[in-house]
């Protein structure tokens, strides 16, 4: 018996890494398929060892999370690449993926890319970087253009389970090959306009990068809310959170509530506005979705 972490899940098979840094092939036992559990990239196994470098899995540690799209388990950390330029920052895109990530207990870090082309939005840029660092966020302002940003990048991936998400064209790819050219992300928009299993091969990766793992898939290719309760959004927003005890209702939903510790904090100007927007925005949305049956 060994443990190890699945690094690959391709054709059946899992590729195992032992904690000796030995990778090993493995199938799963049928005992999964019948429990309906499916072994996933980034699950931590006990394995029996059948072969040189073959095994079965025989037991899947309990998840920390995981995700569906790209299929993941075990994230520690989401970098949330936003640029500065082309396309322009957007809050409340921002904000949609930072809420994903909280519902996962996935730790956000914000970076800021294409700083080399923010001409006269710079000032706002800073602004917002503040703003976000008083919420308890790492914002990072990035340019492949300019190496010396881009060693911070580095000390962000050690001991972490990554994921990568972000817009299109926000330079996601851009960045992870400026800092290990042997990395090349793939895009989840590509192989999903190109269907299904056709003749792309969709697997997930771990690739191993500064002394942790990082997805060579981007995370949170679907921006919908369907998994968030109306409850969870408020936790999903750490100064809204933390707030929360103050509010004279239990349960308040800091919307139409009276004495409302949240509400004051933004008339105070402790919140920004537009965070407070956002939540408003997502909360309607929540509330008018339609059920799925
Ligand atoms: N000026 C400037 N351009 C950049 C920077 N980073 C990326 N770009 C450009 O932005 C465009 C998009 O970059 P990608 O790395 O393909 O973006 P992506 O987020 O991986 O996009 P998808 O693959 O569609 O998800 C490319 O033309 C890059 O050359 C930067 O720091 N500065
Ligand atoms: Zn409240």
């Amino acid at each position: 018996m060994a443990t190890g972490r699945i690094k690959k899940a391709l054709s059946g098979f899992y590729y195992v890494e032992s904690k000796e840094g030995e990778t090993y092939q493995c199938k799963g036992r049928g005992v999964f398929r019948k429990r309906n559990i499916t072994p996933l990239v980034g699950d931590m196994v006990t394995f029996d060892i059948s072969g040189q470098h073959e095994g079965y899995i025989v037991e899947i540690h309990p998840r920390e999370n995981e995700l569906v799209r790209p299929p993941i388990a075990n994230i520690t950390q989401a970098i949330i690449v936003c640029s500065a330029m082309k396309p322009a920052f957007n809050t409340t895109l921002l904000d949609r993926f930072l809420v994903l990530v909280e519902s996962k207990d996935i730790q956000p870090v914000i970076f800021l890319t294409k700083m080399d082309i923010a001409g006269q939005e710079e000032a706002n840029l800073v602004s917002y970087q503040r703003d976000y660092e008083n919420i308890g966020y790492q914002v990072e302002m990035l340019s492949v253009e300019n190496i010396e940003t881009l060693s911070v990048v580095e000390s962000y991936f050690k001991d972490n389970i990554t994921v990568i998400a972000g817009q299109s064209g926000v330079g996601k790819s851009s960045l992870l090959n400026a800092i290990d050219p042997s990395l090349l992300l793939k895009t989840g928009e590509i192989s999903d306009s190109l269907g299904r299993g056709k003749h792309t091969t969709r697997h997930v990766e771990l690739i191993s990068l500064y002394g942790g793992l990082v997805a060579d898939t981007p995370g949170f290719s679907s921006l919908d809310f369907q998994d968030i309760s109306l409850e969870e959004l408020a936790d999903c927003f750490p100064e809204i959170r933390e707030r929360r005890q103050g509010c004279k209702f239990r349960g308040c939903m800091h919307h139409k509530e009276p004495k409302c510790a949240v509400k004051a904090a933004v008339e105070e100007g402790e919140i920004p506005s537009y965070r407070y927007d956002h939540y408003l925005r997502f909360f309607e949305e929540i509330q008018t979705r339609k059920p799925r049956y």
